[in-house]
């Protein structure tokens, strides 16, 4: 028997609830395996911790979370009583810069029985790979004076390392998958950075030459990922311009609630985290209303990172039998409960077991 151990951490709001799906999931796809056993470890870690502790998690949070084969983590965040930026920097960004989390691989695809916004949707199968490290996430800079002399300075970092990190990665990828890469710029009016990220994706390219490469302007990039999501294959984008490639990604895929990722480290050094794209939810946090869907793909993610692909691909199986079948919840134009889906995807499951 395969003993795998994974820390959970459901955070905050709906975090917890999709998190208790997911962890239903995992279990019966251990089940039905016989040769793996996932140890799930719960930790508590978020607001309601910060509330108590002054803290999101404990200064030894990191040190523990080394010691797992994988993290997975729900969401993190709940404006009402802890600011957003210490909520997440004190949690879901200090996990993803302390375990050299540098990729954040995020899929976006049609599924069967869920329907996109898009009036006639074409088959869209496409990966964004988001710099995770660095970018417009950063925190040199700071706020000095008071008052109407008040100045905010927020610095961009852009290291050759962390970049050419992603576009090989992207590269990488798209050789398994359409051999295209788009690269995701904006050097028409980031003078010194996206020029920077520019030239290290065209010196890149050179090493694959099998690869089909273009750059669009983020403004441009976002409209056709709304106009022509077909038309992409693996899209590398730094930090800030991933993460909202990947809300409209998952937008057009139907709901931001179905949407999964992966934070990647690389080198194998520290264990990866996997959380679906979609935050907390506080506006349908403890309704039951949550669609557990970007939780139970992320858990896929993970099965594929740690080698069970063939568990990853009958969560995902059962999920789109699922939906197919219309039992879903309300941001998919259902009426089901998290309760629900998740109890029809485990006897899908089950069945196909
Ligand atoms: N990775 C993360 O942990 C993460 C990601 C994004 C936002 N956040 C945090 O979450 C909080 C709320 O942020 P936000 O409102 O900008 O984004 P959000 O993703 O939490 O919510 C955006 C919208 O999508 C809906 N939604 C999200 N997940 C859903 C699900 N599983 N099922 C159905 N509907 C779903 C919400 O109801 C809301 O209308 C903030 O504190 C923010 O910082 C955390
Ligand atoms: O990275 C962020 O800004 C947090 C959240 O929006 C995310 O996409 O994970
Ligand atoms: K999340
Ligand atoms: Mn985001």
């Amino acid at each position: 028997m395969n003993k795998i151990e994974i820390a959970c951490l459901p955070g905050d709001g709906v975090g917890i609830e999709v998190m208790a799906s997911a962890k239903q999931v995992l279990q019966k796809a251990a089940d039905m395996h016989g040769g793996v056993q996932f140890s799930m470890t719960d930790f508590p870690w978020g607001s309601d911790h910060y509330i108590e502790t002054g803290a999101m998690m404990p200064e030894d949070g990191i040190e523990r979370l080394k010691e797992f084969d994988a993290v997975f983590l729900g969401a993190v965040g709940n404006p009402a009583v802890v600011p957003d930026h210490i909520s997440l920097w004190g949690m879901l960004i200090k996990i993803r810069r302390e375990l050299e989390l540098s990729l954040n691989v995020r899929p976006a695809r049609l599924i069967k029985g869920i329907q996109s916004p898009l009036r006639s949707p074409k088959d869209f199968d496409l990966i964004v790979v988001r710099e995770n490290s660095e970018g417009e996430y950063s925190e040199a800079g700071g706020v000095i004076h008071n008052g109407q002399n008040e100045i905010a300075v927020q610095n961009g970092i852009f290291t050759r390392k962390a970049t050419e990190r992603a576009m090989r990665y992207a590269f990488e990828l798209a050789r398994t998958r359409g051999k295209k890469v788009t690269s995701a710029t904006k050097s028409n009016g980031i003078v010194h950075s996206m020029p920077f990220w520019d030239r290290v994706f065209q010196e890149t390219a050179k090493d694959y030459p099998d690869i089909e490469t273009s750059s669009a302007h983020i403004d441009a990039l976002s409209a056709f990922f709304v106009t022509k999501p077909e038309s992409f294959d693996v899209i590398v984008a730094s930090n800030l311009f991933g993460d909202i490639l990947t809300d409209i990604g998952s937008a057009v895929m139907g709901s931001i609630g179905i949407a999964p990722s992966a934070n990647l480290n690389v080198e194998g050094t520290y264990p990866s985290m996997f959380e679906p794209v979609h935050g907390s939810a506080p506006d349908i946090a403890g309704q039951g209303k949550a669609n557990p869907i970007g939780q139970i793909w992320t858990a896929k993610m993970m099965l594929d990172h740690l080698g069970y692909t063939d568990l990853g691909q009958a969560i995902l199986d059962a999920t789109e039998e699922v939906t197919e079948s219309g039992i879903k919840t309300a941001d998919i134009q259902g009426t089901s409960s998290t309760e629900e889906v998740t109890q029809a995807i485990l006897s899908t499951l089950q069945k196909k077991g």
